[in-house]
């Protein structure tokens, strides 16, 4: 069981780093376009362009929720969102400028709570 409490340790500790994170993304000037799913009745051909949707607020849930095993795991979701941005919106546009803005952010944050 000691194992088994180390891990459950680590991984509490991890998640709070992942709740941190979401905390300063959602206060983020740009996170407006990538709070809640994308409005597919909004934009038809998202679900086309998007295999793997993914926003803040469906994050927030998995974590609440336990579904992330690792940081990593969230990590890859985080990612997903800005790769979306990337994929459905141009660079210039103002969702694509966003997208960009709060990857730079995450990435940055993310090292600095990378243990030393
Ligand atoms: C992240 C993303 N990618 C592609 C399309 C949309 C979005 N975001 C939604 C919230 C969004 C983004 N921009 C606008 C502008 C008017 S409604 C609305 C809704």
């Amino acid at each position: 069981e000691k194992k088994e409490k180390h891990a459950t340790k680590k991984l509490m500790k991890e998640l709070a780093i992942c709740k941190t994170l979401l905390g300063e993304m959602e206060l983020h000037e740009d996170s407006w376009p990538f709070l809640l799913p994308v409005n597919t009745k909004q934009f038809p051909t998202y679900r086309k362009i998007i295999k793997n949707p993914m926003d803040l607020s469906t994050i927030k849930k998995r974590v609440h929720d336990l579904t992330y095993k690792s940081r990593e795991d969230f990590c890859v979701d985080v990612r997903q969102i800005f790769d979306n941005c990337e994929m459905f919106n141009e660079d210039d546009s103002p969702v694509g400028k966003a997208g960009h803005g709060m990857r730079k952010f995450f990435e940055l944050r993310w090292a600095e709570l990378t243990d030393k």
